[in-house]
C-alpha cells in the first residue's frame, strides 16, 4: 500500500487549477469527484486554494504513517480545525497537540470505553425505540431530521444517563444545521473571500451563541440519575491526575459541544446512507431482521445483544466505507518534512481523506457497490488495516468510536425491526459534502412492520 517516490521533490500539481482561485472551483462544485480523481496523480498531490498550496495524501499507508509514526511533524491544525474551533473552542477535537490535549484525552477516554458504553446500552436502546415507535405508519418522512433527532436523543441519553428532556433536545437540534453550515466553506475559501460578512455568517454566529447557551443550561440543570450515571457525571467527577483539579467550566462546555456536533454529523450521515442502501436492496433488510429474530427471539433487543449483531454491524461498516463519512481532514506541517519521498514545507496544510482511501479499486473491487459482505469475517481478512480509516489514527483517533458503533447499530436495528422503510422512487439522494457526507434528501415511508 505504501507508495514512495525515487527522489525528494515537490508533489505534482493537480490539473484543472485557475490562475487566481486555484482549485477552489472544482472543490466547491464537484468536491467528491475532484478528491477521488486526485488518486490518479500520485500518493501526495498539490492543489491550490487561491495562491495557497495544500497537499493531499491519497495513499492509505502514507496517511497512516502521517497520523502515527510521523505524527510529530504533522500537527493537528490547518483550516478545518480553525473553522471548527469557532464554535467548539478548545474541545478535544480542536485542541492543538500537546499537554492540554493529552490531559483532556486522559480525562475523557474512560467515558467512551467499551465497558462504560455497554453499561448504557439498555438506556440508549429504549430511547431509540421510543422515537422510532412514535412515527406514523404509511406517511413519508424526511429522514434527515429524524436521524438527527435519533442520534442526538441516543447521545443525550448516554450523556445524562437517563431520557433527555424533550425541550433541550429540540433546542440543540434546531441550531445544529446553522452551526455546521459554513464550516467547509470557511475551510476551502481563500481567507480574503471567506471573511466577507454575509447574512449566512451572521446567522451562524448567532447559532454558535445559542448552542453554547443550550449546553450551559443542560449542564446546570443536570441531576445525577438514580439508575445509571451518565457520561456527563464522569466528566464532572474527572480530576487531573497531576493537579487533582476538575475540568474548568469553559473546558467542560467545549467538550460537550464537541461531542454533540461530532456525533450529530458523522453518525447521522452513516445511518442515513445505510437506510438508503437497505431501501434499495430488500435482501439486506431481510438479513438484518432474521439476525435480530435469531439474537432476540420474541423479545426486545437489550444492550448485551449488540455484540451478536454481526451482519447489522457489517451494514454499518460498509456504509462508513462507501460514504466516508469524513472526506476532508487536515494537519499542519510543524517542521520541514518528507512524506512518500516528497518535500513538504513547514506551515503547509496537509489534507487526508477516508473518502479517497475507501474507494481505492485495488483494495475494494467495484468500489461504488454497496456490499456488506466485504466485511464478513472471511473476506474482511484480505483488506489491509490501513485501507479502512473512518476514525482517523494515532493519538488523535476518534475517541467516540466505541460509542459510534453502538449508537449506529442500535438505530439501524430498532428502525429495521419496527418498520419496513420504503424509499420514495422520485427522490434520489445525492451526496452533499459538508464536514461529513450527507445525502441531500432521503424520503422513506415507514410501512407495516420490519418482520
Ligand atoms: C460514524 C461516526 C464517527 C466518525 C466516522 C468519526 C470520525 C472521526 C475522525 C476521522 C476523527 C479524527 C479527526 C482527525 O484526526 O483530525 C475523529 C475525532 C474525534 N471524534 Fe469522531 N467520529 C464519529 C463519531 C464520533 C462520536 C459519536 C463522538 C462523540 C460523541 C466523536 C468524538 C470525537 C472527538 C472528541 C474527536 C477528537 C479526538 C482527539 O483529537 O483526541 N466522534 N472522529
Amino acid at each position: 500500500m505504501k507508495a514512495t517516490a525515487t527522489s525528494t521533490s515537490a508533489p505534482p500539481l493537480a490539473p484543472g487549477g485557475a490562475p487566481l482561485l486555484g482549485h477552489v472551483v472544482p472543490l466547491l462544485r464537484h468536491p467528491l469527484a475532484f478528491m477521488d480523481s486526485l488518486r490518479r496523480h500520485g500518493p501526495v498531490v498539490r492543489i491550490m486554494l487561491g495562491r495557497i498550496p495544500v497537499f493531499v495524501v491519497t495513499d492509505a499507508g502514507l496517511t497512516h504513517e502521517m497520523l502515527t509514526a510521523r505524527a510529530a511533524s504533522f500537527g493537528k491544525g490547518g483550516r478545518l480545525i480553525e473553522a471548527l474551533s469557532r464554535f467548539a473552542g478548545n474541545g478535544l477535537a480542536t485542541l492543538a497537540d500537546g499537554d492540554l490535549h493529552r490531559t483532556q484525552r486522559r480525562l475523557v477516554q474512560p467515558m467512551f470505553s467499551r465497558a462504560f458504553i455497554a453499561g448504557r446500552g439498555d438506556t440508549m436502546i429504549e430511547v431509540a425505540r421510543s422515537v422510532v415507535d412514535g412515527w406514523a405508519a404509511d406517511e413519508p418522512r424526511e429522514l434527515h431530521d429524524d436521524m438527527q433527532e435519533l442520534t442526538l436523543s441516543v447521545f443525550l441519553a448516554a450523556l445524562l444517563g437517563t431520557e433527555p428532556p424533550e425541550a433541550t433536545r429540540r433546542r440543540i437540534q434546531r441550531v445544529l444545521p446553522d452551526v455546521m453550515a459554513g464550516t467547509i466553506r470557511a475551510t476551502i475559501l481563500p481567507p480574503w473571500l471567506g471573511s466577507v460578512p454575509t447574512p449566512a455568517q451572521r446567522r451562524q454566529r448567532t447559532s454558535f451563541t445559542e448552542l453554547r447557551d443550550a449546553i450551559r443550561d443542560l449542564i446546570d440543570e443536570h441531576r445525577r440519575p438514580a439508575r445509571d450515571t451518565g457520561l456527563l457525571d464522569l466528566l464532572l467527577d474527572a480530576r487531573d491526575p497531576d493537579t487533582g483539579q476538575p475540568m474548568s467550566r469553559r473546558q467542560l462546555e467545549d467538550e460537550v459541544i464537541t461531542f454533540v456536533t461530532t456525533n450529530g454529523q458523522a453518525s447521522t450521515a452513516t445511518v442515513l446512507w445505510a437506510l438508503h442502501e437497505i431501501g434499495r436492496d430488500p435482501a439486506v433488510r431481510d438479513r438484518i431482521v432474521a439476525e435480530l429474530d435469531q439474537v432476540a427471539p420474541g423479545r426486545p433487543l437489550v444492550g448485551s445483544d449488540l455484540g451478536s449483531l454481526t451482519y447489522t454491524r457489517q451494514v454499518v461498516h460498509e456504509a462508513m466505507r462507501l460514504y466516508g463519512p469524513a472526506w476532508l481532514l487536515t494537519r499542519t506541517v510543524t517542521a520541514p518534512a518528507q512524506l512518500g519521498g516528497f518535500d513538504l514545507p513547514r506551515g503547509a496544510t496537509v489534507v487526508f481523506s477516508p473518502y479517497i482511501l475507501h474507494r481505492d479499486p485495488v483494495v475494494y473491487p467495484a468500489p461504488a457497490t454497496f456490499d456488506p459482505d466485504r466485511w464478513s469475517p472471511e473476506r474482511a481478512r484480505s483488506i489491509p488495516r490501513t485501507a479502512f480509516q473512518p476514525f482517523g489514527g494515532g493519538a488523535r483517533q476518534c475517541v467516540g468510536e466505541p460509542f459510534a458503533w453502538s449508537e449506529m447499530v442500535i438505530i439501524l436495528a430498532e428502525t429495521t425491526r419496527r418498520w419496513r422503510m420504503v424509499p420514495d422512487p422520485a427522490v434520489i439522494p445525492r451526496p452533499v459534502p459538508r464536514v461529513t457526507i450527507h445525502p441531500d434528501r432521503l424520503v422513506m415511508t415507514p410501512s407495516g412492520t420490519g418482520r
